[in-house]
């Protein structure tokens, strides 16, 4: 009830004004007797993956909390675990203003925000500032006039970075919205950048003295062909765990209505069928050599569960939160 009032206002608002006021917001009431408005005890539902014990399987999807300034105000309201970022080495503005529209009628986004982020040295500084002791995911990209043979680099830098304070790392090579970065999705290109970070987790691992599993989240839009290839890639160098999926570029779903034509990637509703066919075909081709984390267009106990019989071990939510609000955490670790 209470989120139908707020989301009434914040919807009059344009898009992206409406993400930084409720952000700002989080910001200024976590941690105090305000967060009360949003918080949820929910009782633990505890899931272990990748060797981590999450209070339950349902998290935040990365691009909400790009710099991870609100990590608190998430976990009270009973996120079983948070994924901050994409952040890049240095900070960026992204790409021009207008970039995030609602598909109202099919409780869809598109969004072309283009990394916009404060830079990786801030976001850490955020992550060790929060009180939060659960598990946090930091999801790490390369900067947009980095030229893509050299992203590896950027990569390398951020997972150096964030390596000592992440519960696990994502690497983001299916974000839409930096020119190039999808093509390392494929043959030579994902065989070469997987070769570098798994060397480099492990080196990380020691001088650490801790494993921190290295995830690496894909698109929707993949063939069964690019499905399978992409599979054997992760399973021959022992990738921890697969996020899927990013935003889409298909627009069938949501054809004629209004911001439908816009550049960008496409999530919620709209893309809910399609990730979870991504899911199915490669929980089928991983034949658990890896868990899944399974992301798009949750919006209901029902979307979650139908993630997880496709394959997904857990599930991020994002849009759905922007249309339902955090009751529908606690619906879905309530009744999954
Ligand atoms: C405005 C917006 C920004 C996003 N930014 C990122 C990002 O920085 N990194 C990332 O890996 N995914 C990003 N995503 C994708 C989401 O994490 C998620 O994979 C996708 O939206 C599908 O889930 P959903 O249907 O629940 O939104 C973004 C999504 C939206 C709507």
């Amino acid at each position: 009830m209470l989120y139908r009032l707020a989301r009434e206002a914040f919807f009059k608002l344009d898009a992206e004004k409406a993400h930084d006021l409720a952000i700002n917001n989080f910001k200024r009431t976590q941690n105090t007797p305000l967060e009360m408005v949003y918080r949820q005890n929910l009782r633990k539902r505890p899931v272990e993956v990748m060797g981590i014990t999450f209070d339950n399987p349902v998290g935040l999807a990365a691009g909400l909390d790009k710099n991870g300034e609100c990590i608190d105000a998430f976990a009270a309201m009973g996120f079983g675990f948070v994924e901050v970022g994409t952040v890049t080495p240095r900070a960026q503005d992204g790409n021009p203003k207008p970039r995030l529209f609602r598909i109202k009628e099919a409780e869809g986004i598109i969004n072309r925000m283009g990394f916009n982020n404060h830079g990786v040295d801030q976001l850490v500084q955020n992550v060790k500032a929060a009180k939060y002791q659960g598990v946090i995911g930091i999801n790490i990209g390369k900067n947009f006039d980095t030229p893509v043979e050299q992203g590896k680099d950027d990569y390398l830098i951020c997972m150096d970075k964030v390596y000592d304070h992440a519960s696990y790392i994502a690497v983001n090579i299916s974000s839409p919205n930096t020119p190039g970065l999808r093509t390392l999705q494929y043959g030579e290109a994902l065989d070469d950048l997987l070769k570098d970070l798994k060397d480099r987790q492990l080196k990380l691992a020691e001088k650490y003295n801790k494993y921190v599993p290295l995830t690496v989240k894909i698109a929707p839009d993949l063939s069964v062909e690019e499905i399978v290839q992409i599979s054997d890639c992760f399973i021959r160098h022992q990738i921890d765990g697969v996020i899927a999926t990013n935003t889409t570029l298909e627009r069938g779903m949501v054809k004629g209505m209004p911001h439908a034509g816009e550049a960008g990637g496409l999530s919620g509703r709209p893309v809910q069928t399609l990730s979870t066919e991504v899911i199915r075909m490669l929980n089928k081709e991983l034949n658990g050599a890896m868990p899944i984390i399974g992301v798009g267009g949750i919006d209901s106990v029902i979307a979650a569960k139908e993630k997880m019989q496709a394959g997904a071990k857990l599930v991020q939510v994002y849009s759905g939160f922007i249309y339902h609000g955090p009751g529908l955490i606690k619906n879905i670790v309530e009744n999954y």
